[in-house]
């Protein structure tokens, strides 16, 4: 497979490009980042694009890439319903072209939106906490909303009623944002990397779920996961978790 990669030289587009380059039946055909042509990724014939650029400018790029009929893997973040939902009417125009929006490439960070999405109806409280380095674009980060998106469909599928929160006073901000009734938290600290826990409640006790990214090589193999699957699911796919076998 040709591949071309959008945002080449970012922290974790220039991890891609060496693993696409090193990867058996893949071959890097265009390295694109803020300065170059996206013409490029047509000239070189790519087949395929991984973005990791900005939550600013991904839209433009789907739009150009669907247009042309190249199948992107996409670990940017910065999609709501109402893009996603774009995305879907561009992608209908283009039926053989797949496009995957995987908030998180990482096996463990999939484990763990997984795990607390399964433990989330048996506590009464829950909340996200999300540590990253402090170069990072958006707040909160989109594991963190898409854990939040999941334990609030598993609360409201098992009947369970809002997390309890007496607080009525106090400064802004200091309960974290609100995604689907869960409070998420977000941190940015130098040193780090990508790290998330969920804390969940109930009488007595409490269960902590973290994941921690130590290195940004731990995306890359997720993404050449969803390079190799992504011609065989044309259309819309939000997660990586639907190209792999969990079950
Ligand atoms: N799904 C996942 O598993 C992961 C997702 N991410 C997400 O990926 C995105 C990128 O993260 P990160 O690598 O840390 O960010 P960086 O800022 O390190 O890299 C982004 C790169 O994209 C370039 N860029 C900006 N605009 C364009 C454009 N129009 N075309 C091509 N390249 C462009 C930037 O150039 P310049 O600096 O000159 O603007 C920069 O080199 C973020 O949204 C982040 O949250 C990150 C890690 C894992
Ligand atoms: O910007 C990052 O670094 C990361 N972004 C993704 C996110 O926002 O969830 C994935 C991971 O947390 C690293």
């Amino acid at each position: 497979m040709r591949v071309g990669v959008l945002g080449a030289r970012g922290k974790v587009g220039s991890e891609v490009c060496r693993a696409v380059e090193e990867a058996d039946g893949f071959e890097l055909v265009a390295a694109v980042d803020a300065d170059d042509d996206i013409d490029a990724l047509v000239s070189a014939g790519a087949q395929a694009v991984v973005d990791f650029t900005h939550p600013d400018v991904v839209m433009d790029n789907l739009e150009f890439c669907i247009d042309h009929g190249i199948h992107a893997v996409v670990g940017t973040t910065g999609f709501d319903d109402a893009r996603l939902d774009t995305l879907r009417g561009w992608l209908a125009g283009a039926p053989s072209t797949g496009v995957l929006i995987a908030p998180n490439f990482s096996i463990g960070a999939i484990l763990m939106m997984r795990f607390a999405a399964a433990a989330a109806p048996f506590y009464e409280s829950v909340e996200v906490v999300e540590l990253h380095h402090p170069t990072k674009a958006d707040a909160p980060s989109g594991t963190a909303r898409r854990t939040a998106e999941l334990i609030a469909a598993a609360r409201r599928e098992a009947g369970v009623g809002p997390v309890p929160d007496a607080t009525s006073t106090g400064l802004d901000g200091a309960r974290g944002a609100v995604v689907d009734g869960i409070h998420v938290h977000g941190l940015r600290v130098r040193g780090l990397v990508a790290h998330q826990e969920v804390i969940l409640g109930g009488v007595g006790e409490t269960l902590t779920i973290r994941h921690d990214s130590l290195d940004r090589a731990s995306f890359t193999p997720g993404v050449l996961a969803g390079l190799r699957a992504i011609a065989d699911h044309p259309g819309l796919t939000v997660g990586l978790e639907h190209f792999l076998d969990l079950d």
